[in-house]
């Protein structure tokens, strides 16, 4: 068996035409949303994520504005942004490039966000919402994650997913959202003993290690959803997964590609995150 492909720019195009609709009728009323993204130094991973947010932003009908800071940019002074930025009736979005340089306490940055503009989701309070299962705002790529298994048909109830990587950014809110849907959720991580027979027990494979073509078919249960979250830039420059696509696909029922997976969705939720929080803050429904 081959598997289906899942294509993340598909069911990106598909939901950004609701996006775009939203946009236009807020329009109407005189509001248009608008996102701030702030890049500190020159993080490579960053750059291609900025550009195509940029990109999106016009797309959709969103204000768009990227502040690029140099890397010796202090932290007093990215907090000097924040406020400002925290400040601005336009600005309904606040997202701030991760990794920050090292003399940068990046959860001093994060805690500075305020709560009802933090687009990706980090904030304290946001994660704790999360977590308690009230309305946040939900972290970008595990939202775009939980979208892609859905179109796949599949009802998540009751199924045994298995998540691998347990970081702050995507293994423990995906599981969490996983939780949220009834799914019986295993976390596998670093130090996990037996881990590919823990993964070929997942009917959902969540893949979020960072570790190129790590999880090949022996991992893999037949017909599985593989969902391969993984971005690992090769030396040749080419875009690898955590998963080994052509050796996964022999088994696995759907699977994400990379790039055209996952990566498409956090910007697609990152947009709906910040029309959300537009909304929100002129109390619009
Ligand atoms: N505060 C913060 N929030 C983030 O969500 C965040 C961050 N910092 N720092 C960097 C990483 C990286 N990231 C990407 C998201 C989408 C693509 C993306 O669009 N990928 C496309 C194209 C990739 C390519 O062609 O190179 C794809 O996978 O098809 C890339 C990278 C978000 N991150």
């Amino acid at each position: 068996m081959t598997a289906a492909i899942i294509s993340g720019k598909q069911v990106s195009d598909d939901i950004r035409i609701g996006i775009a609709r939203e946009v236009a009728d807020l329009a109407e009323r005189g509001v248009k949303p608008g996102l701030a993204v702030v890049l500190v130094g020159e993080d490579p991973a960053s750059q291609v994520y900025v550009r195509n947010k940029e990109k999106s932003c016009i797309e959709l009908g969103f204000h768009s504005e990227v502040h690029r800071l140099d890397a010796a940019t202090t932290q007093q002074e990215l907090l000097a942004l924040v406020a400002d930025l925290n400040g601005r009736s336009d600005i309904d979005g606040i997202l701030v490039q991760l990794p920050l340089p090292k003399h940068i306490e990046e959860k001093a940055v994060i805690d500075a966000i305020s709560v009802e503009k933090d687009v990706d989701g980090f904030h304290p309070v946001n994660v704790g919402n999360l977590v308690i299962g009230d309305d946040s705002l939900l972290p970008c790529t595990p939202a775009g994650v939980i979208e892609l298994i859905k179109r796949t048909g599949t009802d998540i109830s009751g199924k045994h997913a298995v998540v691998i990587g347990r970081s702050n950014i995507v293994g423990k809110p995906v599981s969490l959202l996983l939780q949220r849907e009834n799914a019986t959720v295993t976390m596998c991580h670093s130090r996990t003993a037996n881990m590919a027979e823990l993964s070929r027990q997942a009917d959902i494979l969540v893949v979020a290690i960072g570790r190129a073509n790590f999880i090949d078919a022996s991992f893999v249960k037949p017909g599985a959803i593989v969902i391969d979250v993984g971005m690992n830039r090769l030396d040749t420059g080419k875009l690898a997964g955590d998963v080994d696509y052509e050796s996964a696909r022999e088994v696995a029922g759907f699977i994400t590609p990379v790039p055209g997976g996952v990566g498409p969705m956090t910007i697609t939720m990152l947009m709906s995150n910040t029309l959300i929080a537009a909304k929100r803050r002129r109390g619009l429904k």
